[in-house]
């Protein structure tokens, strides 16, 4: 668990950052600190390894002050993402994963074959190993940043806004390989983001900050949708609250009804629906069997026929749903 105690940050010219900020983070989870611009995430968040120093309170890592340990050691003991990356250009992928594991002493063989592993982790092809930065796209720079902070297997990875400058269909897929990876290495990951979504989306705890670096709420995300603790959480949250909150529902009611004959598969997999003429329309979203009733709903929404396609986990069509069902869902 790492744990604020009253922590204020007051910069050289007075600005106060963040104040008297008191969070417990739990230790093998997601917290993601959202809130406006300038309200103290980045701050708070680089208190944690030191590259920004508190002025007062205390932060301790499972009951030890941070301040006990030199400031190095300890950061390299905790793996850091940021926007945009931040690699070294002048050092290859594998390089570039092996810095910290290298800076630990570790021989040079071990430290590769462990970068190497890391970059089919997080989802690379291994034939980029050798490529600079400048020769992936942003997306791929990422994931490099990514497997960089999990080099030395740290505890505690702090990520700033690490998918904020790529496209929203790479930030989507950014986002998705962070949680399966996730499962797999139950690291106490601590994830600012300006977007509440993202924040929804990732976090198994969210803290929302006010300008000031004052805590607003620190709940489960579908808590804080629910109840918001007061008018800045709810206009943070957004008007549309009722909506988001469908990401954690899930049901069981939906009825599930056979494969029309005018939607087209390929090998199983929906490719369209047959609307008469030669061309074939979108199929939407599709969702799978225990997926939320927002990604059912998703699924009537973007049809362009009102029927959501199911699909099983090879992506194969399973059956389709009606907006009834979807609204009987909603009703109860
Ligand atoms: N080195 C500094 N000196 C003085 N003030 C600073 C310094 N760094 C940050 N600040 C101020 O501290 C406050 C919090 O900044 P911080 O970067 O932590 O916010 P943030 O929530 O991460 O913002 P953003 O979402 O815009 O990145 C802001 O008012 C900022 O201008």
């Amino acid at each position: 668990m790492i744990e604020f105690e009253d922590v204020t940050k007051r910069y050289p010219d007075g600005t106060v950052a963040v104040d008297t900020l008191s969070l417990r983070i739990p230790s093998n989870q997601i917290t993601v600190f959202v809130g406006p611009s300038g309200c103290g995430k980045t701050t708070s968040l680089r208190m944690i390894n030191r590259t920004i120093e508190r002025s007062s309170g205390t932060i301790s890592i499972d009951g030890t002050d941070i301040n006990s340990q030199d400031a190095v050691t300890l950061r390299r003991g905790i793996g850091y993402v940021i926007q945009n990356a931040g690699l070294f250009p002048h050092k290859t992928v594998v390089d570039n994963i092996a810095t910290v594991p290298k800076l630990l002493g570790w021989d040079k063989r071990k430290a590769r074959a462990t970068a190497m592993e890391l970059i089919e982790r997080v989802g690379l092809d291994p034939k980029l190993a050798e490529r600079y930065p400048a020769q992936l796209s942003g997306g791929q720079q990422q994931r490099v940043g990514v497997a960089r902070a999990l080099a030395a297997d740290p505890a505690i990875m702090l990520m700033d806004e690490p998918f904020s400058a790529v496209d929203p269909i790479v930030r989507h897929q950014l986002q998705e390989e962070l949680l399966r990876l996730q499962r797999d290495i139950g690291k106490t990951i601590v994830f600012v983001t300006h977007d509440i979504d993202e924040a929804i989306k990732l976090g198994d705890n969210v803290a929302v900050l006010q300008v000031g670096g004052k805590l607003a709420q620190f709940a489960p995300p579908a808590e804080l949708l629910a109840n918001p603790a007061d008018d800045f959480v709810r206009g943070f949250v957004g008007q549309d609250r009722g909506y988001r909150a469908l990401t954690f529902i899930y049901t069981d009611q939906l009825t599930v009804q056979p494969l029309p004959d005018d939607l087209a598969l390929n090998d199983g997999v929906p490719v369209g629906w047959r609307n008469g003429s030669e061309e074939i329309e979108p199929v939407g979203a599709v969702f799978k069997r225990g997926d939320s009733l927002r990604a059912a709903l998703d699924a009537v929404l973007t049809s362009p026929n009102g029927l959501g396609v199911v699909v099983d986990d090879e992506g194969r069509a399973v059956g389709v749903v009606d907006q009834g069902s979807v609204a009987e869902a909603l009703r109860s």
